[in-house]
Order: structure tokens, then C-alpha cells, then sequence
């Protein structure tokens, strides 16, 4: 028997219920059937998968060509959950180019939702690839591909003038047309608010248990992080045999508020 697939409205809905999205990174067709299996709502072909499978420093190497190669991969993985690629380092420069790459990460890729990083300045990208059919989703706080301009991967959001930017972002970004957003390394209570204050689900990533739903790289939370894991995953595998158990706890925990705890919140 089939399940009805995910799209951006159920997501809405489960938003306008009250009811948490359970969301992961993933980069290929084995995992996707598994993750899909588990309950995971939205799988993200992640640029991250520069650092995790490809072995880089940073996102900043990875190309939409590659984005495809892993989107197509996933997209022959899943069926019930939606499927949303990044757009990789510089894809969006401008909103042609964000067009043009959109396109090839949704025709070829299957990408069901499209994904970038930046704040104001992408407005006019995200009111045009949606005006083309184009799900968008936000992404704010840390923003990865910024890492050379940043130093480094740190909490954004901590003071009062970068809190306020965010928030006035995400504003303008719903405002332009965006259907999700992405909250990365940004205070709990400040994610908590814009939550609330937005009408679309927000997803966070280190930004505390109060958000609409969170995602984790799969890799930290299966303990195979060969560093020191981020301080806001939890390695799922801890008391548990299987990947599947694992993965199983994690959309449990996600969807009954039990994770993120408070050790996983850093501010
Ligand atoms: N494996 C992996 N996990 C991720 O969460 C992740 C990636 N890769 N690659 C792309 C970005 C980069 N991200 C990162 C990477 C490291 C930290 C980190 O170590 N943060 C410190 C806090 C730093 C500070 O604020 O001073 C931490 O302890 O969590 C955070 C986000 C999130 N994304
Ligand atoms: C960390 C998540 C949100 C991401 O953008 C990625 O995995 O590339
Ligand atoms: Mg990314």
C-alpha cells in the first residue's frame, strides 16, 4: 500500500497542527528508502555532503552538477517524503542563474523543493523561481557558504542588531513567495519567536526545540562524524543496534519535543 507523499502544504498543515517536521540530511537511494521508511517528512540533499561524503573543509567546492548526481540518487529512494536539493555555493548569484540551476536541480535532480542560503539581498530570486512553480525554502543565521567571509562556523543571531536582521529577513523572505525556512546556529528563543511570528514552517538546525521542525546531518547523528560532532546533534546510535532503530528514535524524539534537549541547545 502507498502513502500520500509530502508536499510543501502537508508541511503547512502539520505547522498549522501543532505537529512537529521530522527532517534529515541524505545523499543517496539506500538511505532515502530507509529514512523514508522511518517517518522522516523531508529529506535535504544537502551541500554539506561537500564536507560529509566528499571530504572537504567546507561547502564552498560543491557544484550544481553534483547536486544533481545526489538529487536523482534520492529521488530514486523515496516516495513518501519530500525532496528538497540546495542550491550550491554561488548558484544563486543571480536570479538567472538561481533559474537556470533551479531548473536542472528539478528536472534533472528531482528536487521537490529548492534550497538557499542568504538573507534580503535573494528576495527578488525567491519571488521569481516562485512565480515559475518553484518551492523555496529560506535559509538564515549560519549560513555555511559564507564561511570565508564569517572565519568560521558560529552562532549568529547573538546580539540584539543580528537578531533583528534575521527576523526582518525571514519577514521579507515569506513576504517574496519562500514556502519553508531554515534557521542555522541561531538562540533558541529568538528561532522560537520567528516561529511563531512567521506563517511558514521554520526547520532549525542548532536553534532549539522551538521551531517547526528540525533537521540534523544524517552522518552526526549516526555517531560517524570523525571530529567532534556539532554540539547541538545527538548520536542516535547511542543504545540503539541498527541504523533503522536509530534513525526510528530520532523521529521519535523529534516529534514528541524531545529533541533538541537542553544540552543540545547551546544558546
Ligand atoms: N557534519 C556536518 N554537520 C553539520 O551540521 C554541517 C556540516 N557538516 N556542514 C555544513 C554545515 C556547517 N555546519 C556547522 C559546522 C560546525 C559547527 C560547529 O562546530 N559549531 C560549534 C559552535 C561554534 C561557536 O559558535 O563558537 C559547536 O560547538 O556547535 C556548526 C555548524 C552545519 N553544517
Ligand atoms: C545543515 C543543513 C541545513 C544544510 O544546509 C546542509 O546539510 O547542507
Ligand atoms: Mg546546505
Amino acid at each position: 500500500m502507498s502513502v500520500a507523499p509530502v508536499s510543501v502544504a502537508t508541511l503547512a498543515a502539520m505547522k498549522a497542527r501543532g505537529e512537529r517536521i521530522v527532517s534529515l540530511t541524505c545523499y543517496d537511494a539506500c538511505f532515502a528508502r530507509l529514512l523514508d521508511r522511518a517517518g522522516v517528512d523531508l529529506l535535504l540533499v544537502g551541500d554539506s555532503l561537500g564536507m560529509v561524503l566528499q571530504g572537504h573543509a567546507t561547502t564552498v567546492p560543491v557544484t550544481v552538477e553534483q547536486m544533481v548526481y545526489h538529487g536523482a540518487a534520492v529521488a530514486r529512494g523515496r516516495e513518501r517524503a519530500l525532496l528538497m536539493v540546495d542550491l550550491p555555493f554561488m548558484a544563486a548569484a543571480t536570479p538567472e542563474r538561481a533559474l537556470d540551476n533551479a531548473a536542472q536541480l528539478m528536472q534533472e535532480g528531482g528536487a521537490q523543493v529548492v534550497k538557499l542560503e542568504g538573507g534580503e539581498w535573494l528576495a527578488e530570486t525567491v519571488r521569481r523561481l516562485s512565480e515559475q512553480g518553484v518551492p523555496v525554502c529560506a535559509h538564515l543565521g549560519l549560513l555555511p557558504q559564507s564561511v570565508n567571509r564569517l572565519g568560521g562556523y558560529r552562532f549568529q543571531g547573538r546580539d540584539e542588531t543580528s537578531a533583528e536582521r534575521i527576523r526582518r529577513e525571514a519577514r521579507i523572505l515569506e513576504e517574496a513567495g519562500a514556502s519553508l525556512l531554515v534557521l542555522e546556529c541561531v538562540p533558541a528563543a529568538l528561532a522560537g519567536e520567528i516561529s511563531q511570528s512567521l506563517s511558514i514552517p521554520v526547520i532549525g538546525i542548532g536553534a532549539g526545540a522551538g521551531c517547526d521542525g528540525q533537521v540534523l546531518v544524517l552522518h552526526d547523528m549516526l555517531g560517524l562524524n570523525p571530529g567532534r560532532p556539532p554540539s547541538f546533534s545527538r548520536d542516535f546510535m547511542q543504545g540503539h543496534s541498527s541504523i533503522g532503530e536509530a534513525v526510528a528514535a530520532y523521529v521519535a524524539a523529534v516529534r514528541d519535543g524531545r529533541f533538541p534537549a537542553a544540552a543540545e541547545t547551546p544558546y
